[in-house]
């Protein structure tokens, strides 16, 4: 393992170089690993170890939207495909990437499985992390970890077709055999996470649900549909809103700040631009803390947790995310978002 200067501070990471694909495969040479849900990570992660060869078997609630599509992925029932229980009764590490609700409702029947010596894997710190909410309290006897890729199932899949990797946080809760750290980082790059950077269940639950409310999804969501009304309201068309809030910073300048940082991206724009943001970005700054100082509160109170188990436990839950999203791609920014791509000139 070793430690990096993050601007300062040094932390542990792991990198696939370091731990090594066959490293991995050692480790895990005697595992069976369990995949427990198949929505969003649980397909990301499952493909990603068959591919790597190693010993992966899915475990869903049959005859489900997610069953059907572990079908059409090509797992196979009474092979490598069983219902909940059994593959938690067949796994050595199980892997629960059911939601973080689901994990709620199915905890007897996972738990019952978790005898000695097993591993209990999750990509989130929701469960353990919120435990007065969730009652998910892991027995004695086995090793809890998680590994937690920081971004989509799909572009878990997706990057490691292209060979590349995602980065994941990675924490120990329980080591009960004296292995868990080298489990935890095993299937971490198994699944294929380009490094791992270490943390705890509970931190990465608070960063993880302030984040994805945060920059990430919520505020990024708001903040456009601020400016773009506002643009609207003074008369601009809808083609120039979108293109001055959401396309140019797709297209043009957010790639900018991934490859090289974002005082990069401002000396590659105008200095009547690089004038303007250096001075408005503080008011922004400020304007903004007080809703993520209220918005972290929120999240380590537990009230985020609350408001998602209550939500995601109603069983129209899925119809009403739905009707919610619909809502926003049929609003006018997004129905013009939808014919500014289509626009985009392709290479021909
Ligand atoms: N979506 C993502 O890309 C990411 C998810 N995570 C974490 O990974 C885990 C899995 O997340 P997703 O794949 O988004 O989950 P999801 O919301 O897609 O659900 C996964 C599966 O859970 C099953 N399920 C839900 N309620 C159930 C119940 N009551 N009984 C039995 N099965 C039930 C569904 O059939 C589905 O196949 C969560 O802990 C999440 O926080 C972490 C990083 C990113
Ligand atoms: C993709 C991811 O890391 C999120 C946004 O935290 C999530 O899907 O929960
Ligand atoms: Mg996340
Ligand atoms: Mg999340």
């Amino acid at each position: 393992m070793g430690q990096i200067n993050f601007g300062g501070t040094l932390e542990n990471v792991v990198t696939r170089q370091e731990f090594t694909l066959d490293k991995a495969r050692e480790v895990l040479k005697d595992e069976v690993l369990a995949v427990i849900g198949y929505g969003v990570q649980g397909p990301g992660q499952a493909l990603n170890l068959r591919d790597n060869k190693f010993n992966v078997i899915v475990g869903q609630r049959k005859n489900s939207d997610s069953w059907q599509k572990a079908v059409a992925d090509g797992w196979e029932e009474g092979k490598n495909l069983f219902d909940i229980e059994e593959a938690c009764q067949r796994g050595t590490i199980v892997m629960n990437l059911l939601s973080d609700a689901g994990q709620i409702h199915t905890w007897d029947t996972v738990k019952a499985q978790l005898t000695k010596g097993k591993a209990l894997y999750f990509s989130h710190g929701f469960g353990v992390a919120f435990n007065q909410k969730t009652s998910i309290v892991p027995p004695a006897g086995i090793d809890v970890f998680l590994v937690a890729p920081k971004g989509s199932g799909t572009s878990l899949r997706t990057l490691f077709l292209e060979g590349c990797g995602l980065n994941s946080s990675y924490a120990i809760y329980q080591d009960a055999t004296g292995r868990a750290e080298q489990r935890a980082l095993a299937v971490g790059i198994a699944i294929g996470s380009g490094y791992m950077f270490e943390t705890t269940f509970q931190k990465e639950a608070y960063s993880d649900l302030t984040g994805e409310r945060g920059v990430l999804m919520g505020a990024i969501a708001g903040i456009f549909e601020a400016q773009y009304n506002v643009l609207r309201g003074k008369g601009h068309t809808p083609s120039e809103a979108f293109n001055e809030t959401v396309e140019e910073l797709t297209q043009s300048l957010m790639p900018l700040v991934a490859n090289n940082g974002m005082d990069w991206m401002y000396a590659n724009c105008s200095t009547t631009a690089q004038r303007g943001a250096l001075d408005w970005k503080d008011k922004f700054r400020d304007a903004t803390t007080p809703v993520f100082e209220n918005l972290y509160e929120s999240v380590a109170s537990g009230r985020e947790a609350e408001i998602v188990i209550e939500a995601n436990s109603k069983k129209d839950y899925r119809a009403k995310l739905e009707e919610e999203l619909k809502e926003l791609r049929e609003s006018e920014l997004w129905q013009a978002g939808a014919e500014v791509r289509k626009l985009r000139p392709s290479k021909s």
